[in-house]
């Protein structure tokens, strides 16, 4: 990296999560990654090294094959000077949101990955001057499991982020249920994506971030303190929608620019700016698995109306959507079905340790890794091999449930299209645009006996908090348990 790049004040915070932080550059279109973790629990040089080594090489053998090469950027990893990461570490301290404070950015190893910044619209490899909108979007789960080894009903009925929502609010994580539902975003019906766009737009959660010329003007930036201020919101977006009315204002405004807005998004999610190699890997057959959540509002309107279910016009094969459905549908089997695998290779393992690098459990995510996810057979022969692809192919399915969607805009004058540029119209502009995926780190091997537990607390939390009241019978049944106490009646 060159040496003016390495200024510490030209950078500044621009997100993180659980695991990294990112800062962007302010003149240059590139962000650095770093990578975090538990103050006590610092990793060696060599370990990070490793860990980021893995990251790029996940990205480029494997999330590009399934994703695409437009849509996925792996980054490179640089080595910076140690002097100039504890500058920059302090530097943005006070930038950073409180509720991720938990764990540290590593400064001891000087390591960090340089990527694209993706709030801009990758067609301007140079940072111009232009107005630049950028809408994150962390679309979770779009699927119903339609594994057989579903033990619970409820899970073939409701889709687990709806279901999450519950226990997150009784958690305290969010203050208030969100009306979203990842189902109605990826079922490329335009009407029930608005609705999840608007959902999106009223409880924000982690899920949604817009960004104005690379500030944070619309989401969370800490844990429950969310912005949804939709006045304000319209007032930043009204530059970019309506360019040459400075009249119009008031409630009306708010909504016909909010409107605007998502149907840019919509129209963005539906383009197809890539083609990739896993592009005609079909992981299930539409007829599976339902296309609804029962526990969607959008859902719920409809039969409270009378009206029949929208039929689900699906995403186009090319659009990112379809993309990240396809990797989430890697996970076949479902939790309940893939644990006893997980725990038949725990066991292989613990008999044969040193056997953990030829399965390639922590990498290297190279072509033999990738070529190995493609046996999509659900025919268990009782082999480790068998039990292992699954595990792996789950872990990708993971990733894919937890990565973000990043569309970029930026206005664009009519003579300004050419070939290479995408443009997305709205009623009084247009923009250039790019839709990325970011977050792609492979989800560890370890997490696994992690997520059989929490899907466990998620189903049970739900059956009885949420469905026993809607369902007085049942929630009578929940009481008696509870108390333990035999009610004798007189026959
Ligand atoms: O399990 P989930 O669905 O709650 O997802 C976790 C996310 O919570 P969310 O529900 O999106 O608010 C969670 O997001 P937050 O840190 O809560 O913003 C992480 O992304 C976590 O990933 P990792 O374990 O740190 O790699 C995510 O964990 P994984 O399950 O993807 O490992
Ligand atoms: N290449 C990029 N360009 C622009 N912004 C980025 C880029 N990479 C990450 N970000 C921003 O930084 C935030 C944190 O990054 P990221 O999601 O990779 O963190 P994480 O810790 O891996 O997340 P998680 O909590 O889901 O594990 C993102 O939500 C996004 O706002």
């Amino acid at each position: 990296m060159e040496a003016e790049k390495t200024e510490g004040n030209e950078w500044k915070h621009l997100g993180e999560g659980n695991q990294s932080l990112v800062v962007s550059h302010c003149q240059r279109c590139v962000v650095l990654r770093f990578l975090k973790s538990p103050p006590n629990q610092t990793k060696t040089s060599q370990e990070i090294l490793h860990h980021l080594q893995n990251i790029v090489d996940f990205g480029k053998h494997v999330m590009k094959q399934f994703f695409g090469e437009n849509y996925v950027h792996h980054g490179e990893i640089i080595q910076l000077p140690l002097d100039f990461v504890r500058q920059l570490c302090l530097k943005i301290q006070p930038e950073r949101p409180e509720c991720r404070c938990d764990k540290d950015m590593d400064t001891l190893s000087g390591f960090a990955m340089c990527l694209p910044n993706l709030t801009r619209p990758q067609s301007y490899r140079l940072a111009e001057h232009r107005p630049l909108l950028c809408i994150e979007i962390k679309p979770k789960c779009g699927f119903i499991p339609f594994s057989s080894h579903v033990s619970q009903e409820i899970k073939h009925k409701v889709c687990r982020y709806c279901m999450h929502q519950h226990l997150k609010v009784a958690n305290g994580k969010w203050k208030r249920p969100s009306k979203y539902c990842p189902l109605d975003l990826f079922s490329g019906n335009k009407q029930r994506m608005h609705f999840a766009l608007k959902s999106l737009l009223q409880e924000a959660q982690n899920n949604l971030k817009i960004f104005k010329n690379g500030e944070l003007i619309y989401g969370c930036k800490d844990d429950q303190d969310c912005v949804s201020d939709w006045n304000e919101l319209a007032r930043h977006l009204k530059p970019f929608f309506f360019p040459s009315n400075g009249l119009v204002s008031g409630p009306h405004c708010t909504r016909t620019i909010v409107k605007e807005l998502i149907q840019v998004i919509t129209m963005t999610l539906l383009s197809s700016t890539d083609t990739c190699r896993a592009g005609d890997m079909k992981t299930v057959p539409v007829s599976q698995g339902r296309s609804y959540c029962e526990a969607s509002a959008f859902n719920k309107e409809l039969v409270r109306n009378g009206k029949h279910k929208l039929e689900s016009s699906g995403l186009p094969r090319g659009c990112l959507l379809y993309k990240t459905l396809q990797a989430q549908m890697l996970d076949m089997l479902d939790i309940e079905g893939l644990y006893p695998l997980y725990s038949r290779v725990e066991q292989y393992l613990e008999e044969f340790p040193e056997e953990r690098s030829t399965l390639q459990i922590d990498g290297p995510y190279n072509e033999a890794f990738y070529e190995k996810l493609l046996d999509l057979s659900t025919e268990d022969d009782g082999t480790v091999a068998f039990a292992l692809t699954k595990v792996q192919q789950y872990r990708i399915a993971m990733t894919a449930k937890d990565c973000s969607i990043m569309i970029a805009l930026s206005p664009c004058l009519q003579d300004e299209c050419s070939e290479q540029r995408s443009v997305v119209l709205a009623s009084k502009s247009r923009f250039t645009f790019s839709v990325s995926v970011l977050d792609l780190d492979l989800k560890p091997y370890e997490s696994i006996p992690h997520q059989y537990k929490l899907d466990g607390e998620i189903v049970n939390y739900y059956l009885k908090n949420v469905q026993a009241k809607d369902d007085p019978v049942m929630s009578n049944l929940f009481k008696e348990n509870e108390d333990c106490t035999l009610v004798l009646h007189k026959v």
